[in-house]
């Protein structure tokens, strides 16, 4: 057993430990605080922590240790966006890229602002659990009152949890691969109240469903939706292919910027509703869109962007790979009306290639990429189509910095603003203009 001191907090929340001459990442520990630690041939362990530092609050979750949905919430809500600007900083400086990186935008409801939670099932010890995967396993925390999900989806899990032991269905073990129940899925709607519950299956047959089902709408009468989904494959992604409704619409609809919104299983919605708005409100704020532009929304999801810049530009083009969304952001436009937007269902990088052969001339492309960032090919086909303007939106600040840095020999790269949208994790969503550099 040894005492250290910590000495240095990584970009990821995690102290960094250098000890026997190798290097550990410790979760919950802030700098200058002592801690007893314990150097096995497993890693190396916290057995007890002697002293606090000033800085420090009270964890709310009791999982917060084990659990690898929260990395900050050891820290106050200030020191958590100080993090993640400084992470934004080196980036930018490991890039050498030269900009500001704003203070962060924080959220004005740091705790139980996830409007979808995905939860999976397991057996331990006789009992079901559900609950989130401990950092890099597969092993289950189980967790009863997430602090950072929606309030009444973790209540529509605690109840599914006692309605399984009711109806004596089982959890999916994943190394036997017997039981039912594989995942949970629930979204929620905060402005229109709507909910939908997505019961994931490893196969079609499902015992007790009927009777199951029946008592989680009697205690949950606001559940608006349940859908079946099956997912026989050996991955740990949530989803599989084939869906059934079992009631309701099989989507929720959302309100955001006075606009509409269809959400289904597998469309992607940012998590953070109030945020969203925040992130969007930004996006024109560095735009300053003009009636006449036509507009590339590219990674459009369901289309909220575009259907948002639809009312301040004269047409939207949007681009987006998963044919579920497009098929959303399709009846979203008709729901709201708006006619001056097409989508089209493609590899964002394909049709950039496609819009490069028919000489297409854009004013603006805003891109809002998954955490990968943009393709190669994509970044090229932008410095021959030339917009004036482009608006990057990104979720992953190392690929943002990267890409930036691309972008940099043809746009001049104005201030990354970061925008909370994931408060208690080190994740931060960033927005920033770029400007076509004049010969
Ligand atoms: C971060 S989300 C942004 C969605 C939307 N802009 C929003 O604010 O809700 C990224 C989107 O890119 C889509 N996507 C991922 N890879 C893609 C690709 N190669 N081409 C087009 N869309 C892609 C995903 O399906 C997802 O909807």
């Amino acid at each position: 057993m040894k005492t250290i001191e910590i000495k240095q907090i990584n970009t990821q929340g995690y102290a960094v430990v250098e000890l026997d001459n190798q290097v550990f990442t410790l979760p919950n520990l802030l700098v200058g605080e002592k801690v007893q630690v314990d150097h096995t041939t497993q890693g190396l362990t916290v057995v007890k922590r002697l002293t606090d530092s000033p800085n420090r609050v009270s964890v709310r979750c009791p999982k917060f240790d084990t659990c690898g949905g929260c990395q900050l919430m050891h820290m106050s809500y200030t020191d958590q966006l100080k993090l993640k600007q400084q992470q934004i900083v080196e980036l930018c400086s490991k890039y050498q890229l030269e900009t500001n990186v704003l203070d962060p935008i924080g959220s004005k409801e740091p705790f139980n602002y996830r409007n979808k939670i995905q939860m999976t099932f397991r057996e331990h010890k006789g009992k079901i659990v559900a609950g989130l995967y401990e950092e890099n396993t597969h092993k289950v925390v189980n967790i009863n009152d997430c602090d950072i999900q929606d309030k009444v989806a973790n209540q529509i899990i605690n109840t599914f949890k006692v309605l399984m032991k009711k109806h004596k269905i089982t959890p999916y073990d994943e190394d036997k691969r017997t039981g039912i129940i594989r995942h949970v899925m629930v979204k929620r709607s905060i402005e229109t109240k709507q909910i939908l519950v997505v019961i994931i299956t490893p196969s079609q047959i499902f015992p007790g469903r009927n009777n199951l089902v029946k008592d989680l709408m009697i205690a949950h009468p606001d559940i608006t939706s349940i859908v079946h989904n099956i997912n026989d494959r050996k991955t740990s992604i949530v989803l599989g292919e084939v869906s059934k409704v079992i009631t309701g619409k099989g989507y929720i609809e959302d309100i955001l910027m006075g606009k509409r919104f269809i959400i289904g299983p597998k469309t992607f919605y940012q998590v953070n509703a109030h945020q969203t708005e925040v992130l969007y409100n930004q996006v024109l704020k560095v735009l300053k869109p003009n009636k006449n532009d036509v507009v590339l929304d590219a990674y459009a999801g369901i289309g909220t962007i575009g259907m948002m810049l639809s009312d301040h530009v004269k047409t939207v083009m949007s681009v987006e790979i998963n044919k579920e969304s497009v098929r959303n952001a399709v009846k979203n436009a008709e729901i709201n009306g708006v006619k001056n937007i097409e989508f089209v269902a493609m590899d964002a990088k394909d049709y950039m290639l496609h819009l490069v052969e028919q000489k297409m001339k854009l004013d603006a492309v805003i891109v809002d990429p998954p955490r990968s960032g943009l393709d190669l090919e994509f970044v090229k086909a932008i410095q021959v189509l030339r917009p004036k303007k482009m608006v990057y939106i990104s979720c992953d600040p190392e690929t943002l910095v990267r890409d930036l840095k691309q972008l940099s020999r043809s746009y001049q790269i104005g201030d990354i603003q970061p925008v909370d949208m994931f408060s208690q994790t080190y994740h931060i969503e960033n927005v920033v203009l770029l400007t076509l550099k004049t010969a």
